[in-house]
């Protein structure tokens, strides 16, 4: 599914390498590594929004994206229909309802959401009492799990969730942690997760990929 070789991206004069990936469908890796190492900006670049400096090879889904990283409609018409987002802060729109919020990807590809997949999840996650709530009027918690369930609704290729449980008690990551799983699983999608929260990492027993900082570097490798 994905497929990545010598990738390098800089911020600023800092240097982030991911020296190699490869995440098959249904997979779900974790991304861990101290604070300011580059974990989000390692899902910028695998998100298709910000362009590596360097980089051997990057195969997602088949498409060559080496080869595509010019041509920002083609990037853009892959980012909206193969992956999907679980930013840090939610990112939900604040003038529409949940359940408009999470219909609206299907909406603009003009597809059908997965519905049972969409009722079971927001049941799991306690959501379903929401659906017709403004985003203000939710807890942050409550917003990033809505977000969550936004970002599988349209079935992503690939799915990368920025700490989609920072906001949320242990009981609720460990629920939203077991969803992901079951859904990227039962979906196929290929799934990359941020987290500082190890011990559920370690509980769910997901392979990680460990950020390791030397001064402005911090290179990317797999943790078993
Ligand atoms: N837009 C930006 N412009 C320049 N430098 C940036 C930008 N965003 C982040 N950085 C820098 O790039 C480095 C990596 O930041 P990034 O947010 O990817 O780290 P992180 O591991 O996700 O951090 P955290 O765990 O605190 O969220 C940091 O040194 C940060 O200061």
């Amino acid at each position: 599914m994905l497929h990545i070789q010598g990738l390098e991206v800089k911020r600023g004069d800092f240097c982030i390498e991911l020296p190699a990936l490869d995440l098959a469908p249904g997979e779900v890796r974790a991304i861990v590594g101290e604070s300011g190492c580059g974990k989000s900006t390692l899902l910028e670049v695998l998100g298709l929004i910000l362009q590596p400096q360097k980089l051997q090879r990057f195969s997602l889904n088949g498409w060559d994206i080496a080869r595509l990283l010019s041509d920002e409609r083609g990037l853009c018409a892959i980012r909206a229909r193969y992956l999907g987002f679980v930013l840090q802060s939610g990112a939900l729109l604040p003038f529409l309802t949940v359940r408009q919020n999470i219909e609206l990807p299907c909406r603009l590809l003009q597809s059908s959401p997965e519905r049972s997949v969409i009722r079971e999840t927001l049941a799991q996650l306690k959501l379903t009492p929401l659906l017709d709530k403004h985003p203000a009027q939710l807890s942050i918690g409550e917003r990033q799990r809505v977000a969550f369930v936004r970002a599988i609704a349209h079935q992503p290729k690939l799915l990368l969730a920025d700490e989609p449980t920072a906001a949320l008690d242990p009981p609720q990551s460990k629920a939203l942690f077991e969803r992901m799983m079951a859904l990227s699983k039962q979906l196929a999608i290929a799934t990359l997760v941020v987290s500082h929260d190890w011990a559920l990492v370690e509980h769910c027993g997901l392979r990680a990929l460990r950020g390791q900082t030397d001064k402005k570097r911090t290179v990317f490798i797999d943790a078993h």
